[in-house]
């Protein structure tokens, strides 16, 4: 139905033009054609012209629209009565009755929320199609119709109608397939409520579907303490556990040189080999310092297998398991299942002269700690420009600035007066190195974000870059560096779990927080 018609008789009835709507649209407002109304409270006779009208509507059999509203004109007529008849309070509850007749109306007469609300809808393929088109491959849709208010009137005019809230739908933005790779958290989206479930730092656990076969040893160099261990431990894994065991070339070297018996250890012969070790390897043990873990992490250009870093260094922040109790603890890391912190990588592309059209990129490096752009031996502050998601950040003055893992925010960016981060905080730590401004606190950025280092063509000097404090790369005026979380993390073996070994890490070698506790004697508060 799209309007009144012409042929109906006036009714006497109180609504002002502005409140009732002509053709189930919202915008018009309803004018009866005869333009003949009189003011509905003045009359008693308003009831029964309602009477009249309904008995017309029905002979004519309008439709389910029509029928409600007249239903509704009925309520109406019904207040107005006991208005006229002195009931003052009435007047109050009409005025109020027609507002939320005229919301609810006004949201009804859409086509879509009334099939909704009378539950004969069903998704068709295009609804489907258009719902994929909006959300995209990570977005959630709605799934409830909102019956957060019925309103339960005397009259049958809101019988099975519903107050809702505005439906929505929420979606990832995503740029391109890579960065659905961060979709972390599950987020349940029930009657429009917008709450998170899963996280991606929960404790995560590794079971074995089949037992290892092949763990790989790698070694701090120059330790004849752990030379003797990884004697000890190649012997044990091979003979006790029937396991194959490979070691750095380096290392077998060491081995065959004390005893020709080692001869079954394995090794590889070029650069080759080692790009294809994670199909190899089961287990990584690294016998060492955190410089260990990340050479261990070094090698690993793509996935990396799980790692036991046992602790034969000065530090061991990254390091949980004492090497005295090897066994014990390999026994069980063998048998599974393992409590595991995926430590989380930078991925840095360097770009020479970034105003150039064409772009030359070297290959990616990996960083499991951090990347850090400085001034080298420049005697001048470095100057750089920095992007996240190419949105200016700032430029830094002083001298550099740390990007780092959460696995490295107790490294460098700690003692460049960077927050210490658990390692399961998914995170880009922005830390900035001796800063030449009062105001330049660090900041930590979210893990989807790309940020961009860019040295500046009127900058004074070069900067410089490293990887996990290694491979100096000099940059040059329009050089840049680009860095993004990269999607292969390094998984580390927990000693107890994630929180625990970090806690054990921050109170055994930082000694977090010590202070000897007040006395009890001395000055007390009067009670
Ligand atoms: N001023 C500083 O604190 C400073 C300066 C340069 C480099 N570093 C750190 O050294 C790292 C390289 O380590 P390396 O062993 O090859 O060099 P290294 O032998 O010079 O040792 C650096 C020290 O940093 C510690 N360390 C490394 N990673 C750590 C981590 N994630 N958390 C806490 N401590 C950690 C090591 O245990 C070691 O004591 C770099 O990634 C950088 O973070 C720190
Ligand atoms: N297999 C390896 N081959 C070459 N270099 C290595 C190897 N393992 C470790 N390194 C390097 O040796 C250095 C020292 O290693 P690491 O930090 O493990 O020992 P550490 O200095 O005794 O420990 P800590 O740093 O806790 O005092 C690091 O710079 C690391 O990169």
């Amino acid at each position: 139905m799209s309007s009144l018609s012409p042929s109906l008789s006036p009714c006497n009835f109180a609504m002002s033009p502005s409140e009732l709507t002509s053709n189930g649209s919202s915008s018009g407002t309803f004018v009866h054609p005869e333009n003949g109304f009189k003011d509905p409270l003045s009359s008693l006779d308003s009831e029964k012209v309602m009477m009249e009208f309904l008995q017309q509507s029905s002979v004519k059999g309008i439709d389910d629209h029509l029928f409600e509203f007249s239903e509704a004109l009925r309520t109406v007529a019904k207040a107005l009565r006991r208005v006229a008849e002195g009931k003052a309070s009435a007047q109050a509850e009409a005025a109020e009755w027609k507002r939320k007749y005229e919301l609810e109306r006004t949201r009804n007469l859409s086509k879509e929320f009334r099939e909704l609300s009378f539950g004969d809808h069903h998704d068709t393929e295009s609804d489907r199609t258009n719902n994929e088109k909006f959300c995209g491959k990570h977005g959630i849709c709605s799934q409830h119709i909102l019956r957060d208010g019925e309103i339960d009137f005397d009259s049958k005019v809101f019988h099975n109608k519903i107050m809702r809230k505005a439906s929505f739908r929420l979606s990832w933005g995503c740029n391109g397939e890579k960065n659905g790779q961060h979709k972390h958290d599950i987020v349940s989206f029930e009657r429009g409520n917008i709450t998170t479930a899963e996280r991606s730092s929960k404790q995560i656990s590794l079971r074995w579907e089949s037992p290892p076969q092949k763990v790989l040893i790698l070694t701090k160099p120059n330790s004849i303490s752990v030379q003797v261990l990884c004697a000890e431990m190649v012997r044990w894994l091979k003979h006790q556990k029937n396991i194959d065991v490979l070691v750095e070339p380096r290392v077998r070297n060491e081995l065959l040189l004390d005893d020709s018996s080692y001869s079954f250890v394995q090794t590889w012969e070029n650069d080759e080999e080692i790009l294809h070790l994670h199909t190899k390897v089961d287990l990584v043990v690294t016998l060492g310092g955190d410089g260990t873990v990340l050479w261990a992490a070094s090698i690993f250009k793509g996935p990396v297998p799980p790692l036991v870093p046992f602790s034969l260094g000065s530090l061991g922040f990254m390091t949980p398991f004492q090497s005295e109790h090897y066994q014990e603890y390999l026994d069980a890391i063998i048998k599974g299942p393992i409590s595991i912190t995926l430590r989380h990588r930078l991925q840095c592309h360097v770009i020479r002269d970034a105003a150039k059209d064409e772009l030359e990129t070297e290959e990616p490096i990996l960083a499991l700690n951090e990347v850090t752009i400085d001034r080298g031996i420049s005697s001048y502050l470095t100057n750089l420009e920095c992007y996240c998601d190419n949105s200016f950040v700032t430029c830094v003055q002083g001298d550099g600035l740390i990007l780092s893992t959460t696995s490295g925010s107790t490294a460098y960016s700690l003692a460049a007066g960077g927050s210490m981060v658990h390692p399961q905080v998914p995170g880009i730590l922005f830390t900035p190195i001796c800063p030449h401004s009062l105001s330049f606190r660090p900041l930590i950025l979210p893990e989807n974000v790309t940020v961009r280092v860019q040295v500046p063509f009127n900058s004074r000097g070069h900067a410089w870059v490293s990887f996990d404090g290694k491979d100096r790369k000099q940059l040059a005026a329009g050089d840049a560096l680009v860095c993004s979380m990269a999607p292969w993390p390094v998984p580390t073996a927990c000693q107890v779990n994630s929180t625990h070994d970090f806690l054990r890490s921050i109170h055994e070698d930082l000694h977090w927080n010590l202070r000897k506790t007040q006395s009890f004697d001395g000055p007390k508060e009067l009670s």
